[in-house]
């Protein structure tokens, strides 16, 4: 398949889409949605990939939804078109999904990395919801996502004052899980996303299902899914296996089954 917008690549087990539009900083317009939503299901349904890897360039991972596609957009346009509704469909994504974030990552691209399931930063990464400065507000998760990662101060902070965070405050914020140099990025994201997809696929999925019910539920709730998900796990060859590898002082071999 032939894109436009993105370049999409295998490394092994992992799925690695590149956000590629760099005369824009990579701003998410409605061809790069179908683009990366095509791309990762295609990854979604190939049984030989057990995670992707969602990256951008060294200046942006997105600097935004495309400000000039949306800005003589109607409210009846915006309302009929449940405009942002498609990224929903990206956060639905089952496989797990890292988001690998240099520079830029501002209001839909802040929005987008969140949406993955966990960020891996550069030292140059910035991330911001500058929104208000454009007379709106985030429309793609951020008041909601920001906030449930870094707290509502610094939530109502940045997307009221539209100030950026750079990558140290976002990792004492816990907005991302690790920041590396610049010229690791790459390569880290990968590591992590080849190391998970040597798990058992199943357990994999069954492990991002729960954490991210916790979002969702009540404690109790979230507690009682997990312990229903963990049961199933023993209906599995791979638990089998993975227990016996132990066991035996061997590495496991996971068939996701
Ligand atoms: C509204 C909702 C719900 C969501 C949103 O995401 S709104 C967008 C939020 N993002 C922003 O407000 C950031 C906008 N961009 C900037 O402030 C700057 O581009 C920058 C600070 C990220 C980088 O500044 P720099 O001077 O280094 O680069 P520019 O010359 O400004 O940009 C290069 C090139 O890219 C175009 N660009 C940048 N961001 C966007 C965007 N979000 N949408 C569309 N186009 C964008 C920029 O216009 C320029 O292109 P031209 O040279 O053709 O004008």
């Amino acid at each position: 398949m032939a894109y436009e917008t993105i370049i999409v690549e295998t490394r092994g087990k992992v799925g690695l889409v590149t956000l590629n539009r760099p005369n824009a900083l990579n701003a998410l317009n409605s061809t790069v949605l179908a683009e990366v939503l095509a791309a990762m299901q295609i990854f979604e349904a190939n049984p030989r990939i057990g995670a992707m890897v969602l990256t951008g360039s060294e200046k942006a991972f997105a600097a935004g939804a495309d400000i000039k596609e949306m800005q003589s957009k109607s409210y009846v346009d915006a309302y009929f078109e449940d405009f942002f509704v498609g990224w929903e469909q990206f956060a639905r994504i089952r496989k797990p999904v890292i988001a690998a974030v240099a520079g830029y990552a501002l209001g839909g691209g802040c929005e987008l990395a969140m949406m993955c399931d966990f960020i891996i930063a550069a030292d140059n990464a910035k991330f911001g919801q500058p929104e208000i400065t454009l007379g709106v507000m985030p429309g793609m998760g951020g008041s909601q996502r920001l906030t449930r990662f870094v707290g509502k101060s610094k939530a109502m902070d940045m997307c009221l004052t539209g100030r950026t965070m750079d990558a140290a405050e976002a990792e004492r914020s816990g907005l991302v899980s690790r920041v590396v140099p610049i010229g690791e990025l790459l390569e880290e994201a990968l590591k992590a996303a080849a190391k998970i997809a040597e798990f058992s696929l199943p357990a994999v999925m069954m492990a991002k299902e729960a954490v991210n019910r916790s979002y969702e539920t009540t404690l109790a709730e979230g507690l009682r899914f997990e312990r229903r998900l963990f049961h199933s796990m023993f209906a599995l060859e791979d638990q089998k296996e993975g227990m016996a590898a132990f066991v035996e002082k061997r590495s496991a071999n996971f068939r996701n089954q």
